[in-house]
């Protein structure tokens, strides 16, 4: 039997309506007909390990045995990547798996997502021969230890010290308040061995800046955290339950000198200290998770999208017209409003991670031949795009689980649990405001060389455009709005620049007429990557190797996000485009009829994010639809329900009913 037979109805005549292939637009999604099959491939070889099912629902467990059971599958899951290397002499493909497994997120992913990384970016060859290969094997297990109880954001304040003795040729280490603890690295709870530890150098008395050090806290016999180590888990979150986040603490704990990562700035045995040729390439790994994070976001806003439009597809609910039967509530233009932009939203951010994997890329090449020149347009982007779309996911993901009224609610729906999983973006790799202020550093850089003629990098180049042309009559196209974005952006840019202007003039010192115009620098930030968003996800639609067929689909997504925006800033276009009224009223309209042209593909574009059902772990969400059927499975696994009688009726409920007839 196929799978179509055993579907809801309902879904079985959403997809015959499909004007798409979707494979076609899998392939595109993921790169190529050869990356989905060997992603799938992948996939199904973890899939078919039995001991990474699940007996009962995570929820059911204590935050202990939670813990434990995320260990034990992310070593099976370590096992399949190890095989699967082995057999193939590379890694395995670009996969999500993880989530069908983990469910939440792996105590390894610090290991895999900073700690390896940072060995590469901040070791010498020597400390890279050293340490990758233990690492990358496991032999030991890593974290990236930044933060701490008093400092996450400003990290020139961390209060870590690493002392460098010149008579052992090692470091010493010490947290001398509570407020230096380190808090929050995953898996150092109860995971890891190792860590990368920044603190502050300190030689002679001298500070020299915070470093990079590795640090084995633990034996890797008995797991004991060796003498001079204070570590523990720091307690239940709002998500990252079994991402096991840590705190840690030093009491003059030696390292030897080899321990600092010495790639960028070196300590000779002497003690003399060496300066890299940039202090911030030492916050290199933060800049490559930061555009990692805009891929994530595609992923999460995917997830929640593929669970909220396949349930609304079978979800029947009031009727659009008396004489008719009850209509699917994905037929209702609201309901519409509120998923099909998750569905545009999550293309619109894989296409802008791609972009930014390619200017990483480009200019890690030019530092290896010591050219730094667009370091501070990629860190200024990759701030910006991981602030709005992290915080754009969220909600994104917040409104599919409101869209599927009280059963989105329900934590077999999955959305409680990826809404938490999302929305820690906002705040981890860099709190939102913080790096948007980071970007505006750079906008207000990029303004003065504009007002100097100077030519702009590519990013901000539209601020020269903007301020040489005179602004053209608005265009509703979808290259009148991309404009008409970057011209909001020049206004705020410009609006933000002349604010501190403006306080200057009257008396002030810039740090406090940066103070006084920040939520105004903040909100130029956020238009600049709306900007950014807008222009690249419409370039990336048009020159896309698409069928007719799927190009028309794909422009209506990108033309959905365009006009959705407009729509929700309309304010800021009145203020500084030449848009008008009329030209709103037009787009209300062309949005509206967008959702009802995307409305028949609705589910094919979801389908076309190629989540299985094990990955999307949805009892609502699920290929087949079977949504009431997987609620009342799942309602039946509770511990509750093995039970007729909980003991607490003779315990509590009849004694008081008891006391109650006296
Ligand atoms: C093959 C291609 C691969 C491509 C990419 C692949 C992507 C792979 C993805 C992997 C993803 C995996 C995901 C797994 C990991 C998930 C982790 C989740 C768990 C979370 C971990 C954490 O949270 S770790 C801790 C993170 N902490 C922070 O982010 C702290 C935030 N704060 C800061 O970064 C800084 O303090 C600051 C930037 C806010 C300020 O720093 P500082 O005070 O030193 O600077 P100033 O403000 O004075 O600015 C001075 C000057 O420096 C410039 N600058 C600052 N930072 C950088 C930088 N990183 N790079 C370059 N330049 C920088 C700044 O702009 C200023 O310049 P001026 O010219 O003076 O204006
Ligand atoms: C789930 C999760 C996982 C994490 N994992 C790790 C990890 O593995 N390793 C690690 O080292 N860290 C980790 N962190 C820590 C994380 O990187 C920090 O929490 C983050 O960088 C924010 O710093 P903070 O907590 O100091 O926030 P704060 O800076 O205290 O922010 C509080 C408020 O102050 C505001 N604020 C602060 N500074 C400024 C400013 N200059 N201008 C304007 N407003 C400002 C912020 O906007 C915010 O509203 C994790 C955090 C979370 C939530």
């Amino acid at each position: 039997m196929s799978t179509e037979t055993k579907c809801n109805p309902d879904l079985v005549r959403e997809r015959a309506k499909c004007t798409f292939d979707v494979n076609e637009l899998i392939n595109l999604f993921y790169g190529s007909e050869k990356a989905t099959k060997e992603r799938r491939h992948f996939e199904d070889a973890v899939l078919a390990v039995k001991e990474l099912k699940d007996a009962i629902p995570e929820e059911y467990l204590s935050h202990k045995e939670r813990y434990e059971n995320g260990v034990r599958k992310a070593t099976i899951l370590r096992d399949v990547y190890r095989d699967y290397k082995a057999k193939h002499n590379r890694d395995p493909p670009p996969n999500q798996i993880t989530k069908a497994v983990i469910k939440d997120i792996s105590p390894f992913l610090l290991h895999n997502g900073m700690f390896v990384p940072t060995i590469a970016g901040q070791g010498t060859p020597e400390q890279q021969a050293e340490w990758l290969p233990k690492a990358e094997s496991m032999q030991i297990i890593g974290t990236y230890a930044q933060t701490e109880l008093g400092h996450g954001s400003f990290i020139r304040g961390l209060e870590t010290i690493a002392t460098y003795d010149p008579k052992t040729e090692e470091f010493v280490l010490n947290n001398p308040t509570l407020t230096s603890f380190k808090w929050w690295p995953g898996g150092l709870g109860s995971t890891v061995n190792h860590c990368v530890v920044v603190a502050q150098l300190y030689i002679n008395g001298k500070s020299h800046g915070i470093h990079p050090f590795i640090a084995q806290i633990r034996d890797l016999d008995t797991h004991k955290p060796l003498p001079g180590v204070k570590v523990g888990e720091i307690g239940p979150k709002m998500g990252f339950q079994t991402a096991n986040n840590g705190f840690l603490g030093f009491d003059n704990f030696r390292i030897p000198r080899k321990n600092m990562l010495m790639k960028n700035a070196q300590v000779l045995k002497d003690g003399t200290f060496v300066k890299g040729i940039n202090e911030k390439l030492t916050y290199g790994t933060m800049v490559m998770v930061r555009v990692g994070i805009v891929g994530d976001c595609s992923f999460y806003a995917a997830l929640a999208a593929t669970i909220a439009v396949r349930y609304s597809a079978v979800r029947h609910q009031s009727h659009i017209k008396a004489s008719e039967p009850e209509a699917q509530i994905l037929d209702y233009l609201t309901q519409q409003h509120k998923l099909f932009i998750a569905v545009a939203s999550s293309h619109v951010y894989r296409n802008a991670y791609l972009w930014m994997e390619k200017m990483y890329t480009n200019v890690m090449k030019e530092l290896s031949q010591d050219k730094q020149d667009n370091l501070p347009e990629l860190h200024a982007t990759a701030c910006c795009l991981k602030a709005v779309c992290s915080r754009d996911a969220g909600s994104l993901v917040e409104e599919c689980r409101l869209a599927c009224g009280g059963h989105g609610y329900m934590a077999s729906s999955n959305l409680p649990l990826t809404y938490g999983v999302t929305i820690a973006a906002v705040t981890y790799e860099g709190e939102r405001t913080v790096l948007l202020l980071q970007t505006a550093r750079y906008l207000m850089k990029a303004w003065m060389a504009a007002l100097k003629g100077k030519v702009l990098s590519p990013s901000v180049s539209y601020l020269l455009n903007s301020l040489k042309e005179s602004k053209k009559p608005w265009q509703n196209t979808p290259e009148g709005i991309v404009k008409g974005f970057q011209h909001v952006s020049f206004g705020k840019v410009k609006a933000a620049y002349e604010t501190i202007q403006k306080y200057m003039k009257q008396g002030k010192d810039y740090e406090d007429a940066w103070n006084l115009a920040s939520v105004q620098l903040v909100k130029a930030s956020e238009a600049h990557s709306r900007a950014i968003l807008c222009e690249v996800s419409w370039e990336a639609v048009c020159s896309s190797s698409a069928s007719p067929n799927l190009s028309r689909v794909l422009q209506q997504l990108a033309q959905l996000y365009l006009t959705y925006w407009t729509l929700e800033t309309s304010g800021d276009l009145l203020l500084y485009s030449n848009i008008t009224k009329d030209d709103l009223i037009i787009l209300r309209d062309k949005y509206e009829e967008l959702l009802v042209a995307i409305r028949p593909n609705a589910v094919g574009l979801v389908d076309g994010f190629d989540l299985r059902d094990e990955i999307l772990n949805s009892t609502l969400g699920s290929y087949d639809g079977r949504v009431y059927e997987r609620l009342m499975e799942e309602a039946l696994k509770s511990p509750l329900n093995q039970e007729t009688v909980n003991s607490s009726f003779h315990k509590y409920l009849k004694p008081m009913m008891e006391k109650a007839k006296l």
